[in-house]
């Protein structure tokens, strides 16, 4: 099965860093998602139950990343990573977190990863 639910260039203003000053501050990270989902279920009955909503993961996945200070990229990745295996009962999940501002002479630095149902 190789249908997929997607959501690129979700921003969430978070505490990131492992720097005393990064703490004092919001920085953007941008999130690229994508879940592995069945679509024809949805597609054949035009139904929004039977949809992997991303408007509702958007807006989980944009809380966990701001509502708790992180060190790590790596450490977010993974709690959303987890977040939407165990709350939305996605299969495979790929999480890229980009954080812009880090390196000022590179366009973007960040971890990607790729976590199953155990
Ligand atoms: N692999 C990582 N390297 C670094 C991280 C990180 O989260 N993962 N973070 C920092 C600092 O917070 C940096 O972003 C400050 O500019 C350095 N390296």
């Amino acid at each position: 099965m190789t249908d997929q639910v997607f959501i690129e260039g979700l921003e969430c203003q978070a505490v990131i860093g492992v720097f005393e000053w990064e703490k004092q501050i919001r920085q953007t990270l941008v999130l690229d998602l994508q879940m592995d989902w069945d679509n024809r279920p949805a597609a054949a009955s035009d139904d929004y139950q039977h949809a992997l909503c991303y408007d509702t993961l958007s807006k989980a996945v944009t809380e966990l990343v701001e509502q708790t200070p992180h060190e790590l990229v790596e450490t977010v990745a993974e709690k959303v990573a987890a977040l939407i295996l165990e709350r939305f009962a996605v299969p495979r999940v790929r999480v890229r977190v980009a954080k812009p501002g880090a390196v000022a002479n590179a366009r973007t630095v960040g971890v990607c990863i790729e976590r199953s149902q155990a």
